[in-house]
């Protein structure tokens, strides 16, 4: 590796601090410190890595007085949050209070604007001060879309405290961005408490499946409750479904970009995604890490605090068709979660040139939805190594998005001391099956890595066994003996070869057989889905059918748990 390579990331590093834009800034500073570590320990004449671990040092010193500074801005907005919900019985208008409101708008590049009205009563109005919270003194912020209004620069605090290369100008309120954009406590809650459907178990489009079969007996007591049970008559969270008490309320979202956020919601957010754990077969183990890593920390929020903080992300990784979705889909079911599920096809196809704008306002809807699960799918294709040769820019704004974004559900889901408004609780679990192409940035904020793999012999069998429990099977067909002929196939092959088998029924009463045939024997009350599945269909279906996974791509998932995997 060239040192070059990282000098591109460390003057984005610096530009994104001078413009005040701290968390990006720092998570540019994490992988040119890491690049350095590696290429330091690499180096084999000693005057030279001395050299650079001097380099190193200081690259350290400024990154740390970048953190302070994000420190310190937390710090204020969490008092200014905390002052905000003090007032919220005494709440006043809008209108009472917008004559003696600062507007302060933020603006990215992209035009993404997020102004923050700071609304004080007394005390002199300097628009260039960030105020310090006061107890007594009535602010409310609220996140609203209104026009711009006058830019905060830099405090004279601020400027002091920023190494030589970045004390200029800043553009707009960089601080008040970075508290609405990556979820910072300073943004009051100013959408109207909305009945979740999901939460209150009463969303769904009814759940129809039959409960138990091969893959049940992984039933919590404490789960009783708190799923989504699908009664009839519930819709998705925003779309007006209705709570236990019939009640239909909507969501609103109160951010910059309305048009954007309705069609993610109607794109992306499911608020119930209707699979049970017992509709996965198998998977034990990974039921069992996700249900610590995942379920309880939604569940019991209270214990997983401190050291036992919930994990900023969780990873499944695997061959493709193992379940992985399933899994994801499941833990939002179980922990009556809404369901936002992304992928690099969305971001990039029907969003063209959006991604970054997208990204944050889906993370502001998580949090909106909350508690809420957001499910990237192929995050290697969202987050692939950095700083490769050919990296489009656009690319590289979507990821630094995405990993500022992830830092800052982490942080909003930590109780506010003082507080007594319940934590945003969103988790972010990725799944991939490229493991090894997901950026070094990323795959450290999955701090849990699940491998999920094929399916052994008891797995397939319960595969068989959920697979066919709609269809009459003829006596001679022996499911334990197929199950032990089905290794190498993924659970999504196993489907496929059951399907077809199914099918072998009508296969063979049509075969032949003219269509005014089929019509009167249809007249005649031929039932084709009562024609028995055989053996030899089973059996043909399994030549006609073939593992789609390569034994070469199990080895390479094996060798990366060993390197990288987290359970
Ligand atoms: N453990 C399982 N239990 C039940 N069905 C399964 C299981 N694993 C796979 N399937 C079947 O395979 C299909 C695909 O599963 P899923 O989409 O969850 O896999 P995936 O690992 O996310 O795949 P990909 O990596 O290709 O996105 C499911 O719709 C289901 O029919």
């Amino acid at each position: 590796m060239e040192p070059v390579s990282f000098q591109s990331q460390l003057q984005e590093a610096r530009v994104q601090a001078a413009d005040g834009e701290y968390r990006s800034s720092l998570v540019y500073y994490d992988g040119v410190l890491e690049q350095l570590s590696r290429y330091t320990r690499s180096l084999n004449d000693p005057y030279s890595a001395g050299k650079w671990q001097e380099a190193k040092k200081k690259l350290l010193a400024e990154a740390e007085l970048v953190r302070d500074l994000q420190r310190e801005i937390q710090i204020i907005a969490g008092g200014v949050s905390s002052n905000a919900r003090a007032m919220g019985q005494n709440a006043h208008s809008f209108s009472d209070l917008s004559s003696q409101a600062d507007h302060r708008v933020s603006q990215h590049d992209d035009g993404y604007r997020q102004p923050i009205i700071i609304s004080h009563r007394s005390e002199s109005s300097d628009p260039d001060v960030w105020r310090p919270p006061t107890r007594d003194g009535p602010i409310r912020i609220q996140a609203r879309a209104v026009g711009a209004g006058p830019v905060r620069t830099r405090s004279s605090v601020e400027e002091r405290q920023l190494p030589s290369w970045a004390q200029r100008p800043a553009p707009a309120s960089a601080a008040a961005h970075n508290n609405h954009a990556h979820g910072g406590a300073a943004r009051a809650p100013s959408a109207p408490r909305a009945v979740r459907p999901a939460a209150n178990g009463a969303a769904g489009q009814g759940n129809a499946r039959v409960g138990g079969g091969a893959a049940a007996g992984y039933e919590k007591p404490w789960r009783k409750g708190m799923v989504n049970e699908g009664q009839p008559g519930g819709g998705k969270p925003g779309g007006g479904g209705s709570g236990p008490g019939g009640q239909a309320k909507k969501k609103d979202y109160a951010g910059p970009d309305a048009d954007l956020a309705a069609q993610l919601e109607r794109d992306m957010m499911d608020g119930n995604p209707n699979i049970r754990w017992t509709d996965i077969a198998g998977l034990v183990e990974a039921k069992r890490v996700l249900e610590e890593a995942a379920v309880l920390p939604l569940i019991m929020p209270e214990y997983f605090t401190g050291i036992r903080k919930p994990f900023k992300g969780v990873l499944l990784y695997g061959p493709p068709g193992t379940g992985k979705t399933m899994l994801a889909k499941a833990v939002a079911t179980e922990t009556a979660c809404t369901f936002f599920s992304v992928t690099s096809a969305t971001l990039g196809s029907k969003y063209r040139g959006e991604s970054e704008r997208l990204v944050r306002c889906l993370f502001d809807l998580a949090r909106l939805h909350a508690p809420s699960i957001i499910f990237i799918d192929e995050v290697d294709s969202l987050c692939g190594q950095r700083g490769q040769s050919g990296e489009h820019e656009a690319s590289r704004r979507v990821k630094t998005e995405l990993l500022v974004q992830v830092d800052g559900c982490h942080n909003s889901a930590t109780p506010v001391e003082g507080s007594d408004e319940p934590p945003k609780r969103v988790m972010v679990l990725a799944a991939t099956n490229f493991p090894w192409d997901i950026d070094e940035a990323m795959r450290r904020r999955l701090e849990k890595r699940i491998y999920i793999p094929l399916p052994g012999a008891g797995e397939c069998l319960e595969l068989l066994k959920l697979n066919l429990k709609t269809v009459v099977l003829s006596e001679a067909v022996d499911l334990d003996l197929i199950s032990k002929q089905l290794e190498g196939y993924s659970g999504d092959d196993i489907t496929n070869i059951c399907r077809d088998a199914a099918m072998n029924g009508m296969r063979r009463i049509t075969q032949g057989k003219t269509p005014a045939e089929l019509k009167r024997l249809r007249e005649l009350g031929q039932d084709m889905s009562k024609e028995p599945v055989t053996l030899e269909d089973l059996q043909l279906a399994m030549k006609r059918i073939n593992p789609s996974v390569s034994p070469l791509d199990i080895k390479k998932h094996e060798e990366w748990r060993k390197e990288f995997g987290s359970e």
